[in-house]
């Protein structure tokens, strides 16, 4: 055998991390950029020391939550286009159980990122040992088994020469487009120290390629002949085509074969908005030219989508007596979905072999794309021009609140702001290649539907998971992976005071984020869905004991940490920020006050949820029912 290498089980993982590489389309770049860090006693002696000695090309950066680092880095690696990523190093038992959310994140959005919880000891000389859950039933189980449902691949390492193939195995999974997820490699907290003689060959320079998965000629042939018999084709644009940097090949093929885009929360800005059959978000947070289109059409080509209740408005968007599914993913297992017709390929790689298959074809939609587009674009126009009136004020979310409780609001926060009118003029004002970052709240639907990217690439939602958090510790991903860029977290004060942590890492390192806070008050999208599903407004609204709605001063917690902050209660107030904002060095809060009720509501769409099937509210069991209808018209599975 060759040489050895005397080393601890965590210096040979930094040595390894420090060696990995990418190959994509003929070019190679380092995989693993940096690692984000909270140290405890499980980690500091270990990973600590083997940093601290030999970090390499590494970028080492101190988190101030387990998830908010960990959502930075799922952030960073979906920004990288899965082609680069962090890892992630957390203390045992709490530090560890706190990445668990973050895992759900990165799996649900199928996002690549190396956690490295360490875990209880392997001797097992002092236990029970700080942090460790003593389980009655077996003392095999540590918290990190909580990771395993999250896990794309789990392993845990209680002897040095396990680090070898665990990684070697981790590696193949973050690198395969198919599997992309999260691998968690737990340490026990001793081995991380412990010491062995790894052969020299481990640590040589590892290439993983990632090569384009073709379509088979059975698969294009079929597809051609799916596409031919079809009268109206319709493109539903998943995050693969992202992943896959397939965006001017799909303008092309749309463009040549007159079929129009409509987009996920994924695949958004994968293609510009102001491309010419681009129709915009699709299903229930979707717009109402993209819901139309989608009534009409008898195919849809689903290109690196999951096809989520909320694309699918759950499976009552088509008329699925006549609509047939055309499925192009990398992953098998997304291909069978809707019964569609199977394509297991690259987006690339498959648009460009068909795109000349088709020679001769032409959708029949024709002028009814630029005529859904400019309906949508006038109904944009009006949301970003509402005006709150303190009589006869009909917000957008109806028969909600009454005009009392929305002047009550307006009192309350200061504000006559309404969000859609805010939104827009953020849309306006602020760089068209910033990349802006929200997931979870209402402003999600508010985006898919109203944000025009008008660059690729600019608009990240994560909605596979819709992880209150993942918001401004997002933002820091985002800007690390671009340094160039102003990067805007828009987010509900919900999400804000649930984690925000992140903020502080990026003031520290340097790291410009803009945070764009939507103050109404409360869970508000959650309110509209009880208020819309029968029930009363309950524990959704921020009121205090005696019944005060919550004015909170964001701004001055973020001033605080050192952001640069800014107050806004009129769309005047907020593009004077927002100029403002764009020429600090430093991070910024800008403190928006918004109405309730003021986002935007449903557009020809369903979302199937729990309804009470018995209720002592007749609103309540008007809702069943409507749900009963409505699975009447679903497909059912
Ligand atoms: C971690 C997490 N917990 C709970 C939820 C459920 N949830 C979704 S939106 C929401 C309220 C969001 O409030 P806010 O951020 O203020 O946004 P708004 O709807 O008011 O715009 C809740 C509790 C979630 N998505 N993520
Ligand atoms: O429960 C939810 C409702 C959605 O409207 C929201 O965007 C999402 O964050 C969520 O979790
Ligand atoms: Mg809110």
């Amino acid at each position: 055998m060759g040489n050895k290498i005397r080393l601890t089980t965590a210096q040979a993982l930094i040595k390894f991390l420090n060696q990995q590489y990418i190959h994509v389309d003929g070019r190679e770049t380092l995989f693993v950029e940096g690692i984000f860090t909270i140290f405890g006693h499980g980690n500091v002696l270990g990973i600590g020391q083997a940093l601290e000695q030999d970090a390499g090309h590494l970028k080492v950066f101190q988190g101030k939550n387990e998830q908010g680092m960990a959502h930075a880095a799922i952030a960073y690696s979906k920004e990288k286009l899965r082609q680069k990523i962090y890892a992630v190093s957390t203390s045992s038992g709490p530090g560890s159980a706190n990445l668990v959310t973050a895992a759900g994140t990165a799996l649900a959005n199928n996002l690549p990122v190396l956690f490295l919880p360490a875990d209880t000891y392997a001797t097992r000389q002092p236990d029970p040992v700080l942090q460790q859950i003593e389980q009655e039933y077996s003392t095999a189980v540590t918290t990190n088994d909580a990771l395993k449902p999250v896990s794309r691949y789990w392993d845990r390492v209680t002897r040095p020469e396990q680090l070898m193939s665990s990684l070697i195995r981790a590696f193949e999974v973050l690198t395969d487009p198919a599997k992309s997820g999260p691998v968690t490699i737990c340490i026990s907290q001793d081995v991380e120290g412990e010491a062995f003689d790894f052969e020299e060959a481990f640590f040589q320079k590892r290439v993983h390629y990632v090569d384009r998965l073709q379509p088979s000629e059975r698969e294009l042939a079929a597809a051609e002949q799916l596409i031919r018999s079809s009268r109206k084709p319709l493109i539903l644009v998943g995050g693969g085509v992202k992943y896959s940097e397939a965006g001017e090949e799909l303008k092309a093929f749309s463009e040549k074969y007159g079929i129009p885009l409509v987009e996920t929360q994924a695949g958004k800005s994968a293609v510009e908005s102001t491309f010419v059959n681009n129709l915009g978000g699709m299903g229930v947070t979707g717009t109402l030219a993209a819901n139309k289109a989608a009534r009409l059409a008898d195919l849809v080509i689903g290109i690196g989508t999951r096809y989520t209740d909320f694309a699918t408005s759950s499976k009552t968007a088509f008329d699925f007596d006549r609509t047939k599914f055309l499925n192009i993913n990398v992953s098998r297992m997304q291909t069978y979905k809707l019964d569609g017709l199977q394509v297991v390929a690259d987006a690339k790689a498959a648009l460009g072999k068909l795109h000349d298959r088709l020679e001769g074809y032409s959708s029949e939609f024709g002028p009814l794309i630029p005529e859904l587009r400019e309906e949508w674009n006038a109904e944009r126009e009006r949301l970003s021009r509402i005006e709150f009136k303190r009589s006869g004020f009909v917000p957008e979310i109806k028969k909600q609140f009454t005009q009392e409780t929305m002047n009550e609001y307006a009192d309350a926060l200061g504000t006559e702001l309404t969000q859609t009118t805010a939104l827009v003029a953020i849309n306006d004002t602020i760089d068209k290649d910033s990349i802006i970052i929200s997931s979870a709240g209402s402003l999600p639907g508010d985006l898919q539907r109203l944000w025009h990217a008008d660059v690729p690439n600019t608009y990240h939602l994560e909605y596979g998971y819709s992880c209150m958090g993942y918001e401004v510790s997002g933002a820091l991903g985002i800007k690390l992976a671009h340094p160039d860029r102003e990067v805007y977290s828009i987010v509900g004060d919900g999400s804000f005071l649930m984690l925000h942590s992140e903020l502080v890492t990026a003031i520290q390192y340097g790291q410009k984020i803009n945070i764009l806070l939507f103050d109404n008050s409360g869970f508000g999208c959650i309110n509209n869905l009880q208020m819309d599903h029968g029930s009363g407004s309950y524990y959704c609204e921020f009121r205090t004991e005696d019944n005060r709605i919550m004015n909170i001063d964001y701004a001055k917690v973020a001033e605080a940490y050192g952001a640069k902050v800014y107050r806004a209660h009129t769309a005047r107030e907020l593009k004077e920020a927002l100029q403002n904002a764009r020429e600090q060095t430093t991070s910024t809060l800008i403190d928006m006050k918004v109405l309730p009720k003021t986002m935007t509501d449903g557009y020809d769409s369903w979302w199937n949820l729990g309804v009470a099937e018995v209720s002592n509210r007749e609103s309540t069991q008007r809702a069943y029912q409507h749900k009963v209808e409505m699975l009447k018209k679903s497909k059912q599975y």
